[in-house]
């Protein structure tokens, strides 16, 4: 996020134009807690996880109350355009803010979970996948040397980005995902497979919002059914949410903070910045909030042939 906060300043200024951060996003907004940016201000940033402007929800800002208070903040501080960084609660806002109040607002796509329509990758997600990996290699280690069977959960409430290229690159026998069915049933049958064929350990991947349950729920269940295999849950959490950015994520925060402000400055308003087979495109906040980012159905399969 710093990345992006920075690349938001930096191309207000070098354009000429009066940049203000808002912290706590509209709980902040509300309450007036504006500050004049300048370019120290975000010196020495780039590569700091976390965000400077810190980050809240707002039950306020639903309300019509709430919004004409955020409104009246920004009148007072003369800002004529918001950039937001968020996901589909954060463009819900912004949306219903702009028809009502007439402020122009270009979304940043800020999670982890990568599950945002009109980009390919979301700010932060790079970071955490690298960071789930880096533990997933690490656990390997004890499911090698002693025969176990490791179900490691990774974050995605409501989506498989993140634990998919954790189960590719961390040679897992099975992922577990949101937006794909796989029945308990099918995961002991693969399990057992695999001790037919004298695989001693294993990985099963688990996105925390996975239909069957999280790791504990579905490593509890196998057990019941093959009390013989070693099991072990490991729960990755709030690790994958924080350090330092991988450097393709300070790419693209670096551009989609150019790319809002440029934005708003040509008159766009309703959109969100986001990268598209390597191409810049700003894609209307309804169609990040209301469509789905599929996912790539072929990753589902190179799971399977490589755990063969
Ligand atoms: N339907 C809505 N109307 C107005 N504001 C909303 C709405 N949904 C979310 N917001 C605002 O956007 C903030 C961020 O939304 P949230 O769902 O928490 O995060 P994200 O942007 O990551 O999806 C909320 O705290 C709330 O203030
Ligand atoms: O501690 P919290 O706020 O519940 O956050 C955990 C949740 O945040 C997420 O990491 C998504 O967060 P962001 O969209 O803010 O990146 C989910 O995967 C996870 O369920």
């Amino acid at each position: 996020m710093n990345a992006c906060v920075r690349a938001v300043v930096r191309t207000a200024l070098y354009h000429g134009v009066e940049v203000y951060g808002i912290m706590r996003g509209y709980s902040g907004l509300i309450k007036g807690e504006i500050v004049r940016l300048d370019t120290t201000a975000v010196a020495n940033m780039v590569q700091r996880g976390g965000t400077l402007l810190k980050s809240a929800r707002s039950q306020k800002f639903t309300t019509r109350e709430g919004r004409q208070e955020a409104y009246n903040q920004l009148v007072h501080h003369g800002i004529e355009g918001l950039v937001v960084i968020g996901g589909n609660g954060t463009f819900t806002g912004a949306q219903l803010f702009e028809q009502e109040f007439g402020i122009p607002t270009v979304g940043a796509p800020g999670t982890i979970d990568n599950d945002l329509y009109g980009t390919d990758y979301t700010i932060g997600y790079d970071t955490a996948v690298n960071t789930a990996l880096e533990a997933i290699d690490k656990i390997r280690d004890t499911a090698d040397s002693h025969d176990r069977a490791f179900f490691v959960e990774v974050m995605g409430r409501d989506s498989g980005y993140i634990a998919i290229p954790c189960a590719i690159g961390g040679g897992a026998e099975i992922v577990l995902v949101p937006e794909q069915e796989q029945s308990l049933e099918s995961v002991i049958d693969m399990l057992q497979a695999g001790r037919k064929r004298q695989k001693s350990s294993f990985l099963v991947v688990v996105a925390e919002g996975d239909e069957e349950g999280n790791a504990t729920t579905v490593a509890a269940k196998v057990k019941e059914a093959i009390p013989e295999l070693d099991v072990r849950v490991t729960v990755i959490g709030h690790i994958q949410r924080g350090g330092a950015p991988s450097a393709a994520d300070r790419l693209l925060a670096s551009q989609i903070g150019i790319a809002a402000v440029e934005g708003l400055i040509n008159g766009m308003h309703s959109v969100m910045a986001g990268i598209i087979d390597r191409k810049l495109v700003y894609t209307p906040f309804e169609d990040c909030i209301k469509r789905k980012k599929p996912l790539n159905q072929s990753f589902m399969r190179m799971i399977e042939i490589l755990s063969t």
